[in-house]
């Protein structure tokens, strides 16, 4: 068993460099499937989320050469099989974004049924519904949800209840492949469904709208392989920000490697709360911040404030003077990590949907949980300020999102060390 041990009260700086986006990364990697022949992917993020996904294809019959640490060459020519199992799909609720890619492929998917997780109960009801406006039929069986589309998919309009980012993304890569034109309407407007459509588009597909509301695709013949680079990643990024805001020295912690547009209005909200921030050449630099105001935040999807910050930003709520009100639109069970920083002396009460944060003027350091994977590297955030040692378990969750760290924070100043620990079940 891991965990990572921050010693609290290190200023930071320098220049911290993200990874490639892994809800990017794992998407795009899906999609090879659409293009028989070898697709080489670029800034790939080496984190177990990306392994768990070249498991998944593995599964079917790709084969995945690793050329260099960030570079992937997924040749999807060999692919036999048309399911996603249920140990990975349990391991990793993305894999289901393989259901579109097989359908536009093979006219068939076969897909373990993801059930809830730590956020809460995460259907796929929209992704089903939309796929079947396009003519897909479906069967569920023993835990596997069961697609064909062996005569082919239908374009047509689609109209999602919620901007939902798997449904749409699900959409676009069956309608890549469907006989004439599908309008997704109310379509999520996330930074990774751009980066997904611009893929597509290099390898053939008619797909324009990506980053609207409306998304329209027309449907084509076949697909060719091509070479794409991952955007960075913006919460990667986010999260070091909340960082410097915390405990970056005079000269301020530079962050790079990402699109600061991807994150306006987590730079927006953190400028309210009086963190000063500058643009650079290739991302943000970011100051600590000597008071924080507390400032509302609501989640919501892109562009509004992503939900994948909102542990991040808490911290800086649960040091800021007076209270503010965070409130949770995406996932009905995204406050676990409430208790956890509670644990290391924030004040936080929950009610339904809307945390309620009384600023304290430290926090400090105790043995935590990570409940997920943002509350998780917001555990380890809120160690770099809090008074002495925090000890961080169930990093695994970590690792799903986060390349390298705790290597990452030590280069850039902080004391936080990984360490493998007994197991206090086992004797
Ligand atoms: C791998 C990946 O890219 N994950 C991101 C993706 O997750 P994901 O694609 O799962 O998120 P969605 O936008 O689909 O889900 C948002 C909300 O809609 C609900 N819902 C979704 C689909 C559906 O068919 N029925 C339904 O009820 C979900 O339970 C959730 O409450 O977008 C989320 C919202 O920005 C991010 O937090 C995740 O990091
Ligand atoms: C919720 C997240 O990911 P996933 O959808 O893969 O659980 C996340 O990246 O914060």
């Amino acid at each position: 068993m891991d965990i990572i041990r921050v010693h609290g009260g290190r200023s930071i700086g320098g220049k911290v460099h993200v990874s490639g986006a892994k809800n990017s990364a794992l998407k795009l990697m899906a999609a090879t499937l659409l293009a028989p022949g070898a697709t080489t992917l670029t800034n790939v993020p080496n984190i177990s989320d990306v392994h768990v996904m070249g498991k998944v294809l593995k599964g079917m019959g790709a084969t995945i050469e690793v050329a260099d640490e960030h570079t992937l060459v997924i040749d999807t020519s060999t692919v036999d099989s048309w399911e996603a199992p249920y140990g990975l799909v349990a391991k990793m609720r993305a894999s289901t974004a393989v259901m579109g890619p097989l359908l536009g492929r093979f006219g068939r998917a076969k897909i373990a049924m993801p059930g809830g997780c730590n956020l809460g109960a995460r259907k796929i009801d929209m992704h089903i519904l939309g796929l079947e406006a396009l003519g897909v039929s479906f069967d569920t069986d023993h835990g596997y949800i069961y697609a064909n589309a062996e005569h082919g998919m239908t374009g047509s309009l689609v109209s999602l209840e919620f901007a939902s980012v798997g449904a749409t993304e699900n959409l676009i890569m069956a309608a890549v492949r469907a006989n004439g034109t599908t309008t997704i309407d109310n379509a999520a407007r996330e930074p990774e469904i751009v980066d997904l459509a611009n893929m597509l588009n290099e390898m053939g597909a008619k797909v324009t709208g990506a980053g609207t509301p409306v998304v329209t695709i027309e449907g084509v013949e076949e697909l060719h392989p091509v070479t794409h680079q991952v955007i960075g990643d913006r919460i990667e990024a986010g999260t070091f920000i909340v960082a410097g805001a915390l405990a970056a020295d005079d000269h301020g912690l530079e962050v790079t490697g990402f699109n600061p547009h991807h994150l306006g209005m987590v730079i927006k909200k953190l400028e309210l709360m009086g963190v000063r921030c500058e643009r650079t050449e290739d991302g943000l630099r970011v100051w600590r911040a000597p008071h924080l105001r507390p400032v509302d935040i609501q989640t919501l999807p892109f562009p509004g404030f992503p939900t994948d910050m909102q542990a991040q930003i808490m911290i800086l709520n649960a040091l800021a003077d007076g209270v503010s009100v965070i409130t949770e639109n995406i996932f009905e069970n995204r406050f676990m990590f409430a208790s956890e920083l509670q644990r290391m002396g924030a004040n936080i009460r929950i009610e339904s949907h809307h945390a309620i944060v009384h600023g304290v003027p430290a926090l400090s350091g105790a043995q935590v949980v990570s409940p997920d994977l943002r509350g998780g590297a917001a555990l380890v955030v809120a160690g770099l300020v809090a008074e002495g040692t925090t000890e961080v378990s169930a990093i695994h969750h970590i690792d799903r999102g986060y390349e390298r760290f705790c290597e990452k924070l030590t280069a850039i100043g902080a004391r936080v060390e990984r360490d493998a620990i007994p197991d206090p079940e086992e004797d």
